[in-house]
């Protein structure tokens, strides 16, 4: 199963031909702790926790916070007291009335789709300052009642006498009201019906991904968070946050500095027992958070004597067959990389979004398979390896958790700070998004 959908193939203009009149600055960002959903309600609803890391990043900056021509955020579990979050979240930070703000969903892409389109209203001079972010409390997804029971409470509202009353009540068998949960309905793709998690065992399949390579990139998916955390790597970027009852949280509570690969051989398969390779420690968690970045034109830049982080260099969007979802970012970041003309060891770091370790494993063989590369890409020679210390230096989602809309946004301001923290250039992060589509960004540190 290999990918060759037009959509993929890449233009071989230079970047001067594309219309990029005008360099966009990523300025400051910030997020949450990325909380793990315990199977109830976290402390945070979506725009909470967009409120909690969105004040003190409006706070640091010396920018009137009515001076942002737009908010844009992407939610994918919009809760239904929330609709368009980002208006909400643009008057509970005080923005003023007269402040634009709009909601994106593109699955996983969303909190990325944020920033492409706030990168392409300045790049083409329709604003100077955006706030971009993403916010997710997949701990707040709704539970929703089956079509049966809908049927027969509307059935019961409809009753015109006490008889029909009765005859409907009499219709009533518990099993109706078991709910179901969006989640996991939301994380199942409904044209190829396969769960997310399925999906990554088609790749573990196709690349000959053992369960072996799959835990140990876990492991030091957790190694490398736990190491940012005690090096105080992420301490600019996680901002805390407080609960309506005073609860203080700090970290990325998904965390396990004590795992090892001999602890997660012995984890049950989560998607395909008994022999599936996709487990709870080598998958992504399931987890609230929210992460904003602050976009600027030159002119913003200089009006209110802004110091930025990077230029957000350029963007790519590919869409390939729902089942090999995983694959997108191979195809979205290759076209990048062709439009530069750079090799994968051009770039100083990546960040790849750990949906599941073995999706992450089939990007790194793919682009190192001739027949791939050549079927899917349309290369004469494979783009070859990458290096594993040049991805994800301070771990990802496997470690810290995946609130599916925010992801896109982390993983790009994540890349700003940790550029500078190397002394290093250009960065590229890259996701893959249910569906079957994938974004990536080139930025470079300033
Ligand atoms: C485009 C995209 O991005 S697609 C991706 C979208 N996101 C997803 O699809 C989410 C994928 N992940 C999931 O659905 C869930 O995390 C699942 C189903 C895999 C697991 O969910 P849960 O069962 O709730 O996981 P949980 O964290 O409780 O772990 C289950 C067990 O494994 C153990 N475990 C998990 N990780 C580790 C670890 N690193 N080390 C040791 N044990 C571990 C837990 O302790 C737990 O054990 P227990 O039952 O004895 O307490």
């Amino acid at each position: 199963m290999t990918p060759s959908n037009p959509n993929t193939e890449t233009d071989n203009s230079s970047p001067q031909e594309k219309p990029s009149s005008r360099r966009v600055y990523l300025v400051d960002g910030a997020r949450t702790p990325f909380l793990k959903a315990r199977g109830r309600p976290g402390p945070f609803s979506p725009v909470d926790l967009a409120v909690q890391c969105g004040r003190p990043l409006l706070l640091r900056q010396p920018i009137p916070v009515d001076a942002y021509d737009q908010v844009i955020l992407g939610c994918v579990n919009v809760v239904p007291s929330e609709m368009n979050p980002a208006r909400i979240a643009a008057l509970r930070l005080g923005m003023g009335e007269a402040m634009p703000a709009f909601t994106v969903q593109i699955n996983c892409g969303s909190g990325m789709q944020s920033i492409d389109t706030a990168y392409k209203y300045i790049r083409d001079g329709d604003s100077d300052l955006i706030l971009a972010g993403g916010t997710d409390a997949l701990s707040h997804a709704p539970m929703v009642l089956q079509t049966e029971a809908v049927e027969w409470l509307a059935g019961l509202n409809a009753a015109s006498s006490p008889q029909d009353y009765v005859r409907q009540l009499g219709q009533f068998s518990p099993k109706k009201l078991k709910p179901e949960i969006s989640l996991a309905k939301g994380l199942t793709d409904p044209i190829v019906s396969l769960s997310m998690g399925q999906t990554a065992e088609v790749l573990a399949q196709q690349f000959n991904i053992s369960r072996q390579e799959a835990d140990e990139y876990a492991v030091s998916s957790h190694q490398r968070l736990a190491r940012a955390q005690e090096e105080g790597w992420l301490d600019d970027e996680v901002v805390p946050a407080i609960s309506p009852e005073g609860e203080l949280f700090k970290h990325d509570d998904g965390v396990r500095a004590d795992t090892s690969a001999e602890a997660l051989a012995k984890l049950k398969a989560a998607f395909e027992p008994p022999f599936g390779q996709v487990t709870p420690g080598n998958s992504s968690q399931v987890t609230d958070g929210a992460s904003w970045l602050i976009l600027a034109s030159e002119e913003a830049v200089k009006k209110y004597g802004l110091k930025p982080r990077a230029v957000l260099v350029d963007s790519e969007w590919a869409a390939l067959d729902p089942k090999i979802m995983g694959l997108g970012p191979v195809l979205s970041s290759t076209a990048l990389l062709k439009r530069h003309n750079a090799g994968l060891n051009d770039i100083d770091l990546w960040e790849i979004n750990e949906a599941f370790a073995a999706q992450v494993l089939a990007c790194m063989k793919a682009w190192a398979d001739p027949e791939f590369c050549k079927v899917a890409l349309g290369l004469d020679k494979p783009m070859g390896k990458l290096d594993p210390e040049r991805l994800n230096i301070d771990g990802g989602a496997v470690a810290m958790g995946h609130p599916v809309g925010t992801s896109g946004n982390r993983i790009v301001l994540h890349l700003m700070n940790a550029l500078h923290r190397k002394g290093v250039k250009r960065g590229i992060a890259t996701e893959c998004i249910g569906g079957g589509q994938s974004g990536a960004m080139l930025i470079e540190a300033v």
